[in-house]
């Protein structure tokens, strides 16, 4: 039976209730996991507001914010994680983002500010949390991110995400191999095309969409709650076997040639 109660699970990259993390934390919260929740925060404090009033259905006992820019909050933000939990056991990792202008048009235009920011925060935080929350995971933990079929295929407009998500599923192995002998295991979940705030970036994302209705093997598209599904089974002990892996949940897109 897929069971996390106890389990202490940091969800990352909730903006508003389209996010593919508010589909994981709602079904984290299902199995039984303590949420801590980290939310971007902005000069205004409104983006705080609004994720704290949409996941206080979810009693998380830590509500952080966590810019991964900004190393000082990243590490402060994981040192309260410490105090008041003294341990992790899962880290979902579910953020990403380029510039627009890069989401559109020729790949041979991205600026190099342009391909560093999407790496950055596209990739290389991923990189940066596990690091941050490995010694936190002092019984095993289970560390998931979200990846797109635009990292091992040329996808019009993808672009720069594309090369982002490809460095991003390397990362995996690379983590996995290094974290597998503290029982640390590191997967990726490569989501079909969902419509949120971050897909609304890429150009004919619509398109994308009602492509893949047409051709997946299950002629729809995949939801949050699914991707969600996908995330508590990886990070349940029915996966205890399963690291290093980049798992579709696509309606099967990804299978087919044409
Ligand atoms: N929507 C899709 O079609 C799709 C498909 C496959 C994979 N994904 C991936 O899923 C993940 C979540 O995206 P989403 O589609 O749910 O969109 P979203 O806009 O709801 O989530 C993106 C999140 O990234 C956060 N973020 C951006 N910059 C940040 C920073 N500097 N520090 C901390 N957080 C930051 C935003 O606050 C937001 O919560 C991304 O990695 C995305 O690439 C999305």
């Amino acid at each position: 039976m897929l069971d996390l109660t106890g389990k202490k699970a940091i969800v990352t990259g909730i903006a508003n209730n389209r996010s593919i993390a508010w589909g994981i934390a709602q079904q984290l919260h299902k199995a039984g996991a303590n949420l801590g929740i980290t939310y971007l925060p902005d000069e205004k404090g409104k983006m705080e507001k609004k994720v704290a009033e949409l996941v206080e259905p979810l009693n998380p006992s830590l509500f952080l914010p966590c810019d991964v820019q900004n190393d000082e909050q990243v590490k402060s933000t994981f040192e309260e994680i410490q105090q008041k939990w003294g341990k992790l056991d899962i880290l979902i990792h579910c953020l990403a983002f380029a510039s627009k202008d890069d989401l559109t048009g020729d790949f041979s235009n991205t600026s190099r500010s342009g391909f560093n920011l999407a790496m950055e925060v596209s990739t290389y935080s991923l990189v940066q949390l596990a690091g941050i929350a490995k010694p936190l995971m002092t019984e095993g933990g289970s560390i998931v991110t979200l990846s797109y079929l635009g990292g091992v295929r040329a996808i019009p407009n993808y672009n720069v995400m594309g090369v982002a998500k490809a460095g991003l599923e390397a990362c995996v192995r690379y983590l996995a191999a290094e974290m597998g002998s503290a029982n640390i295991r590191v997967n990726a979940i490569s989501a079909g095309p969902i419509r949120t705030l971050a897909s609304s970036a890429v150009g004919g994302i619509l398109d994308m969409i009602h492509h893949v209705e047409k051709v997946a093997p299950l002629k729809r598209t995949v939801t949050q709650l699914e991707v969600g599904n996908a995330a508590a089974f990886l990070c349940s002990d029915l996966s205890s076997g399963i690291t290093g892996q980049v798992l579709y949940v696509d309606a099967g897109y990804e299978i087919m040639g044409m």
